[in-house]
């Protein structure tokens, strides 16, 4: 074989390796860009948004399409991209989030970040907006933080819901039991500390059971929500009222001393006395009888200040109902 023809034969083999490597190699990109579509797809039609940000340079390296959807912003140019997004949210939320960002770094990961944004179209919105950090690089400086926002909205929504529907009456829908003394206990505190006072009121209809058995429950109930509707709108804004038992309500005046409550029960009793009920064709009447009492140093908690007041009620009743005790 002439050198010649041994030349042209490596040349063949060798072209023969390039063009399969060629193949290989455009093989290997039609995988990488279908795989890249596959990810955009993906991107694109989750209800989340992810996004990475450079902690050295202050910049944001990434934000999936759900920016644009759960913003109701343009994704605008990436680099002012942080800035926009403090720019949307809630003022009272703008340290918590920069804040949380920063805490990142130290604790890896923070697992539960919720806060408010504003969308373009006004609408206020919940975050939960989850970051994670990876390990520093060799040099130890570069950060980049990623994150997962989602919309969740209607769960905080729907959370609140539930709160106030686990703190109300459902008959009257003033405060419940557990929700009442739950707020008098922070505002007994508030009084301890700040050595303010406040006054404590039982309220109890008189011969409720009568009404029950005379008229039926239906208006019994009727007696109750109007009530309550009348201790609401009689009481003044800071104070706070709830049913506490069947024919029993309760109500606290947080800074006022036993005598600047009373003309607040005397009131109660007025408007209380006011109400007319129609039943069986007559106008039917109600009267309360109050306990009525204010905290001494005494008065270990709450409890101490309910007796009194319960007291102060039954002592109402024996005396002929229809009046208030203070104790
Ligand atoms: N309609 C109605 N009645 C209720 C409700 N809860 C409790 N009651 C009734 O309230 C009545 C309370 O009766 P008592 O404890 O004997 O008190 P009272 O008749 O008001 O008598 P005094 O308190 O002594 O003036 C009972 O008949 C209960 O059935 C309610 O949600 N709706």
């Amino acid at each position: 074989m002439s050198r010649e023809e041994v030349g042209s034969g490596q040349l063949a083999v060798r072209l023969g390796e390039e063009g399969a490597a060629l193949r290989q190699a455009q093989a290997g990109l039609r995988r990488l860009q279908a795989r890249e579509q596959l990810f955009g797809r993906l991107l694109a039609s989750v209800n989340a948004l992810l996004w990475a940000y450079d902690w050295q340079t202050r910049q944001m390296l990434y934000l999936s399409p759900g920016y644009e959807r759960i913003f109701g912003r343009p994704a605008g140019a990436l680099p002012d991209a942080l800035a926009d997004w403090l720019a949307c949210v809630h003022p009272d939320d703008r340290d918590y989030v920069l804040g949380s960002l920063g805490e990142v770094l130290d604790k890896g990961a923070i697992e539960r970040r919720e806060y408010r944004i504003v969308r373009g179209d006004g609408q206020l919105r919940w975050l939960s907006d989850k970051c994670y950090c990876g390990d520093p690089d060799e040099d130890g400086r570069a950060r980049i933080i990623v994150g997962l926002a989602e919309d969740i909205t209607e769960r905080r929504q729907l959370e609140s819901e539930l709160q106030r529907l686990a703190s109300i009456d459902g008959l009257t829908h003033s405060s419940n039991r557990r929700h009442f003394f739950e707020c008098a206990q922070r505002e007994l505190q508030l009084a301890r500390q700040y050595g303010t006072p406040l006054a404590f009121l039982l309220l109890d209809i008189d011969n409720f059971k009568r009404i029950n058995d005379t008229h039926g429950h239906q208006v019994g109930d009727q007696v109750l929500q109007r009530l309550a509707d009348c201790c609401v709108t009689t009481l003044r804004g800071g104070d706070l009222f709830g049913r506490i038992g069947g024919e029993e309500f309760a109500a606290l005046f947080p800074r006022c001393r036993l005598e600047q409550a009373l003309p607040i029960a005397e009131r109660l009793q007025r408007s209380i006395g006011a109400l007319g009920f129609a039943a069986g064709g007559e106008t039917l009447r109600i009267t309360v009888s109050q306990g009525l009492v204010g905290l001494e140093p005494d008065d270990a908690d709450l409890g101490a200040l309910y007796a009194r007041a319960d007291a102060a009620m039954y002592q109402a009743k024996r005396q002929g109902r229809n009046r208030i005790v203070r104790l």
